[in-house]
């Protein structure tokens, strides 16, 4: 496969947004009551095997496909282009960079119609479609919207080895980095990409991959987060909370994560900032910063950097991962950013110019 920066690619598609993502279960009943019982997602359609998920505010099929299946894994996140003839420029860009690349008219997920699927240059099992069925759209439907309507996907988060080479693959797909991490060294541990005008559609983890790190949700407040948190305890279902609730350094989101009975992450996250500029700014954030990920310098649990979800080729089978030979966040930062500092060495801080570092027993 070639490398994106090595050839004279054709014009990418025009991508619209992320807007759809198929997860394989285990246990597809189990899986239903996770998403829809408890997160409320709208089912669209429903088989013995499969299920169709949108969100309040989506008029197209889906934001979710479930499929039951023997390993739980991500088998494809979708993204809408501008129009038909994208699939044509889809087919030449990846066919240029010597990914797989299988195109059906009929789509392979029911409710969408001509769609192209890759295997893309970071190992991801992409999908890009245009035509889709339009369904009602809910964003009025206050009577069936429960503790935190999910209103619209928002982005995925993708766990590679090396995010740099992962950058210059999006941008030359038509991604614009928003904000990232990286250190003294000029190590980037992580970046986000957009397409549509907000903070990201898909963001790169640094870490042995490719696997998907989560899919993300948004609800439209925070109160909305921490009210899903109160029903999560009420049910007593919290065993599923991983990490916050808690307000991003990173995208200035309020954000909760959850696992699903496969383990899949989700986050449920509102309130990020608009990114439609032309001369947007990147923020860069140093990865000792302790409130990049969390502003409030609450600590990230070591399983948000270690664990994701395989993803599978086209083909069915589970992507070996790769290796990532740069430093790993959760080891510079000394475990679980328990001795990052909260102001900056030397920094304006208005406390006797101390780093800061967090008091007490860290995680
Ligand atoms: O969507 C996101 C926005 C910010 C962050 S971070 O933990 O603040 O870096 C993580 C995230 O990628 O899930
Ligand atoms: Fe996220």
């Amino acid at each position: 496969m070639a490398e994106a920066s090595a050839v004279v690619l054709p014009p990418p598609p025009d991508i619209v947004r992320c807007a759809s993502v198929e997860l394989v279960v285990t246990d597809l009943a189990a899986a239903r009551r996770f998403w829809v019982d408890v997160l409320g997602l709208v089912v669209t359609s429903e088989s013995d095997d499969v299920i169709h998920l949108r969100t309040f505010e989506e008029f197209i099929h889906h934001n979710l496909v479930l499929r039951e299946g023997p390993v739980a894994a991500a088998a494809a996140i979708s993204y809408r282009v501008r129009e038909p003839a994208d699939l044509d420029r889809a087919e030449a860009f990846f066919a240029a960079l010597g990914c797989r690349v299988e195109r059906r008219p009929d789509g392979f997920a029911e409710g969408f119609g001509d769609t192209v699927r890759v295997e893309d240059p970071l190992g991801f099992p992409l999908e890009l479609f245009h035509d889709a069925e339009h369904v009602e759209r809910l964003a009025w439907a206050y009577d069936r919207q429960g503790t935190a309507p999910l209103v619209r996907l928002d982005h995925v988060n993708q766990v590679v080895p090396h995010v740099p080479s992962g950058r210059t693959y999006l941008e030359a797909l038509g991604f614009r980095v928003t904000e990232d991490i990286q250190d003294a060294d000029g190590v980037t541990y992580a970046a986000w990409l957009r397409r549509k005008p907000t903070v990201h559609d898909v963001a790169l983890t640094g870490g042995d991959g490719p696997r998907l790190h989560h899919v993300a949700f948004a609800t439209r407040e925070s109160h909305h987060v921490t009210a899903l948190c109160d029903r999560l305890g009420a049910l007593r279902r919290s065993d599923c909370i991983e990490r916050g609730p808690g307000r991003h350094g990173v995208s200035n989101a309020f954000y909760l994560y959850l696992r699903d009975p496969d383990g899949h992450r989700v986050e449920i996250y509102t309130q990020d900032y608009w990114t439609g500029d032309p001369d947007n700014p990147v923020v860069t954030w140093d990865v000792h910063d302790n409130q990049r990920r969390d502003w409030w310098g609450n600590p990230v649990v070591p399983s948000w950097y270690t664990e994701a979800s395989p993803v599978l080729d086209l083909s069915g089978s589970v992507r070996p991962l790769v290796t990532r030979h740069e430093a790993g966040e959760m080891d510079v930062t000394i475990g679980a950013d328990g001795f990052s500092y909260t102001r900056p060495p030397g920094g304006s801080g208005d406390v006797d110019g101390a780093e800061g570092f967090k008091l007490g027993t860290q995680l």
